[in-house]
């Protein structure tokens, strides 16, 4: 007779767990190759980064928003080295040659998933504009299209809508704060300088300014709605998958396309479809006298649409003279900020500059108000321009990596064979500062550097980057030299500018 063996009297108890097991032992390997597969990926494991963001962007994502000031971007190359991996499939450079290897002549890399994030959207649908569209092709056709209008040459001729703004910054300044004591007299001067740099490019784009200066406020709020704007780009950009579920979420974009949910649209468009419709009824009537008279970047952009209809329609007039507001504002607001921040900081230089306008610098006319300045006269100063060179330095209005995507054949990047599809960027808060280029006291400011030897100069200026590089260059660049070299001189020559002590 055989012996009995026994099996619980719930035979499901061990039946269950035995699949469960199973099931959890399948997912961990699962996760266990997906993580290795993301940590390897590439070969990207040869550099070193935190070990978290080898395995996810999320690591990013929480930098980001933890570090909305751009000193960690430093402090990561100081830590890690030349190269730092900031993601399963991200690289950052520091060495300048990664700016021609990256961004130079006949690269044309592409640019990462960060940029669609930071497209509009309005009435549900996305609104590209140069800096988000992620088509070569359309972006390409359109930069052709207005590149003329953003030339130095360009630039300046939009001197006096510029000096609209200057005389109106000049004149609220006086009003409100000029000379009068204690708290009255302290101006809370980045605030005005956005107020300024806003109010330049309404000037610039429609000859109108919105009023900032005038009302001394945020005007519809659009400042904040900008801020707004771009911080969700610089963030949610490290992570673009997290953008579907937010900005660009499809269900929330079909509901506002169908009307269900109110779209939150850039309270700047009233402004800009108002002034497009009436500069073309004005061109009823006559367009060559309205546009020999004086031209703005809404005339160029309208002359473009006439010229070249399949590339320019009403559309990419409008999203143009958005972004002139979107890209050219805050930033050219941040870096006047830093140049008087670091000239107040240093008396010395601040004494040798004041010198410098007041000697060069044709005297006052005597049927104006307030001193204003020539750009030539300005330009061609040189501790003006080592002063701004070195605000544009130490303090870049962009704190993030301009990324872009290595193509599918690879690419060799200071040196390292780096595999394709794998995104690259450099930030210039961190190649602006290379010792090798800036010397040993980079970190300082010290405009002086600015009037070395010619070589030296030259190699300096090859690595700036506050602008970035190659064919995604800021589009705005000679117009925000032209606003600067004139506002600069204007307040330091009407006013004493000086710290609260
Ligand atoms: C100090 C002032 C400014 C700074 C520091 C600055 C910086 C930059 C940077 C770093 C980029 C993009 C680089 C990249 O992602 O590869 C950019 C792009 C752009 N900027 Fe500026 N910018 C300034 C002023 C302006 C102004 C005044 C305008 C308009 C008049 C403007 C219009 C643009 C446009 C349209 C783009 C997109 C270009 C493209 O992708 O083809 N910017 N700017």
């Amino acid at each position: 007779m055989l012996k009995t063996i026994s099996l619980p009297a719930a035979t499901e108890s061990w039946l269950p767990t035995t699949t469960a097991t199973a099931w959890l032992y399948v997912l961990s390997t699962v996760l266990i190759v997906r993580l290795a597969s993301l940590h390897y990926g590439r070969g990207l494991h040869r550099y070193n980064g935190p070990f978290l963001a080898s395995l996810s962007d999320l690591w990013r994502l929480c930098h980001a928003y933890r570090n909305s000031d751009r000193e960690p971007m430093i402090h990561m190359h100081d830590r890690y080295g030349d190269v730092v991996r900031m993601g399963p499939n991200v690289l950052s450079f520091r060495q300048p040659q990664a700016i021609r290897d990256i961004y130079g002549a006949g690269k044309h890399f592409k640019k990462s998933d960060y940029y669609p994030v930071n497209a509009a959207v309005g009435n549900g649908e996305v609104a590209h504009t140069l800096f988000s569209s992620p088509d070569q092709t359309w972006h390409n056709n359109l930069r052709r299209s207005i590149g003329a209008s953003f030339t130095l040459n360009s630039a300046v001729k939009y001197e006096p809508l510029i000096e609209n703004t200057i005389s109106a910054f000049l004149r609220e300044l006086d009003e409100r704060f000029a000379g009068k004591q204690g708290r009255d007299g302290i101006v809370d001067f980045h605030t005005w300088l956005l107020y300024f740099a806003f109010d330049v490019m309404g000037d610039l784009t429609y000859s109108a300014r919105h009023g900032f200066l005038e009302q001394g406020k945020d005007m519809f709020s659009i400042i904040t709605y900008v801020k707004e704007f771009l911080s969700y780009g610089f963030i949610a950009g490290q992570m673009p998958t997290v953008d579907v579920f937010l900005r660009h979420n499809p269900v929330l974009m079909w509901l506002e396309r169908r009307q269900w949910i109110s779209s939150s649209t850039f309270p700047g468009v009233p402004f800009a479809i108002k002034h497009m419709r009436e500069r073309q009824r004005r061109y009823e009537n006559d367009v060559e006298k309205h546009t020999a008279d004086r031209e703005d970047l809404l005339d160029k952009f309208l002359k473009a649409k006439r010229e070249r209809p399949e590339i320019v329609t009403e559309r990419e007039v409008l999203g143009l003279s958005l972004s002139m507001m979107i890209a050219g504002s805050e930033t050219t607001a941040i870096t006047l900020t830093a140049f008087f921040y670091y000239l107040l900081r240093h008396p010395r230089c601040y004494a040798k500059l004041q010198s410098e306008l007041d000697t060069h610098l044709p005297p006052k006319d005597p049927t104006q108000t307030f001193h204003t300045t020539p750009f030539a006269a300005a330009n061609a100063l040189p501790y003006l321009y080592a002063c701004v060179q070195e605000a544009f330095r130490l303090h870049p209005s962009f704190g993030f990596n301009y990324e872009r995507i290595v193509p599918p054949s690879g690419a060799t990047i200071c040196g390292h064979q780096i595999a394709g599809g794998t995104i690259v960027g450099v930030n210039a808060w961190v190649v602006q500062r290379d010792r090798g280029i800036f010397g040993a006291d980079a970190d300082d400011y010290r405009p002086e550097r600015w009037l070395t030897s010619p070589e030296r100069v030259k190699a300096m200026e090859k690595t700036m980057f506050q602008f970035g590089a190659g064919d995604h260059i800021c589009l705005g660049k000679n117009i925000s030299a032209v606003e600067i070299y004139k506002v600069v001189p204007a307040l330091m020559r009407n006013f004493e500018v000086g710290r609260d002590t």
